[in-house]
């Protein structure tokens, strides 16, 4: 047998049509994530992950009515999220769940045609905005906001979340973050989606799937964490010798490394320049002061680039979100991307069933259970 590779390093295991990581570059469907990142709605980048061309004008404006239109969940998912004990569970777990139970509730779960996959796909990404503000705000004490028909993604994601319109600044900041976050290949949460419908299981199955992956601090979870050392910190002057105790404890800094890209990610110079400015507007510029110390210490020490979840952090602090809400922000727009590796791996699926190198005892005599020692 082959031998195995931990973690799955530099192994191919699919083939995508969707995005592509090469020399350090990420790319949508051949356009670069610079381009996108400046020029794109996010509604447009749905549509060019899921139909692999951007739309014309006409296009455009149907998909984002097809979105705004479905937005509403079911009052039995706001139901559902205001029975939880609020102080306690976590808005990933109470979003992998309400996703789960969307499910339940979307008459065309199991039916497995590929234009009813794509009427569903349009349901999940419009709904899980709404998962996600609902459930910020049932916490609090807050009754949801339902999402208004003429507003864009976006803006009806931080009105929702508010509970009052939001000013250009801060649209363009969740735009931009939306698109930056969209998709990025093989990632760990893409590739769950992708092994759990190529069982031919059900769509809600896969997006539910893949956000238990994102939710792990090695991956999407990383951006909470990102905030918790922020504010850990507290002032710029004590970022170097936490970053130095953390070394010496061997404990790794959350936001640094990436597995496919050696010289930085190239998501986060867009963060970074967008948490300068926000941080600056807002008079908080010591998080993004801080962070640049972080990012140069570490990048001097071990070499290691800042990735996408380093500036996010800063950027979505800076807006006044808390930070528990990071990693479902990131679950809003990565679900674009799941979608779109969904849709493709049902139009040309094969099971997805590796192998494990055996590495246990040699075969063994059952031994009854009254002559064990
Ligand atoms: C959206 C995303 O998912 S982006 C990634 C988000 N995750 C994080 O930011 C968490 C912090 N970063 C990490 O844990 C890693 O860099 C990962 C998981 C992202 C990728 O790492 P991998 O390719 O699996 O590398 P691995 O974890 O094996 O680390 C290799 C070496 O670099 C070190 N290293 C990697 N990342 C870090 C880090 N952030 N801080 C300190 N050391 C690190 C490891 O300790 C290890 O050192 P060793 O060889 O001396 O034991
Ligand atoms: O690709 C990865 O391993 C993680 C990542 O940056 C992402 O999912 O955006």
């Amino acid at each position: 047998m082959a031998t195995t590779t931990r973690g799955l390093e530099g192994v191919v295991a699919s083939k995508t049509s969707i995005s592509s990581i090469i020399d350090d570059q990420l790319t949508y469907v051949g356009y670069t994530i610079d381009d996108l990142a400046e020029n794109a709605s996010f509604e447009e980048v749905v549509y060019l992950l899921w139909n692999l061309k951007l739309p014309t004008q006409e296009e455009l404006d149907e998909i984002k009515k097809e979105l705004a239109d479905n937005m509403e969940v079911p009052q039995a998912i706001y139901d559902h999220l205001k029975s939880y004990d609020l102080k306690a569970v976590h808005p990933m777990a109470a979003l992998r769940t309400a996703v789960s139970l969307l499910g339940v509730y979307d008459e065309e779960a199991d039916v497995m045609e590929t234009e009813a996959n794509r009427r569903k796909a349009i349901r999940i990404q419009a709904k899980i905005a709404s998962i996600v503000t609902a459930f910020a705000r049932i916490r609090k004490g807050l009754e949801p906001v339902k999402p208004k028909k003429d507003l864009g993604y976006a803006e009806n994601f931080l009105y929702m979340l508010n509970g009052k319109e939001a000013n250009e600044i801060e649209i363009e900041a969740i735009n931009k973050a939306l698109v930056l976050h969209a998709d990025h290949e093989l990632n760990a949460s893409t590739f769950t989606a992708r092994v759990c419908v190529a069982t031919l299981s059900d769509i809600y199955s896969g997006i539910t799937a893949a956000i238990g992956a994102l939710k792990g601090p090695l991956h999407g979870g990383a951006n909470e964490n990102v905030m918790k050392m922020l504010l850990e910190i507290g002032e710029e002057d004590n970022a170097i010798p936490y970053i130095e105790k953390k070394f010496a404890n061997k404990e790794k800094i959350m936001g640094m490394g990436h597995r496919v890209y050696q010289n930085g990610d190239p998501r986060a110079k867009h963060l970074r320049e967008m948490s300068r400015q926000l941080t600056k507007l807002t008079g908080q510029e010591k998080w993004y002061n801080m962070s640049i110390k972080i990012e140069d210490y570490v990048k001097e020490k071990k070499g290691l680039p800042a990735n996408v979840d380093f500036y996010s952090a800063s950027v979505y602090h800076s807006l006044g979100i808390d930070y528990d809400l990071f990693t479902p922000i990131f679950a809003v727009s990565r679900t674009s991307g799941w979608l779109a590796h969904i849709l493709e791996q049902y139009a040309d699926n094969r099971l997805i069933r590796p192998r494990a190198e055996y590495i246990g005892p040699d075969t063994q005599q059952f031994v009854p259970i009254s002559q064990r020692g």
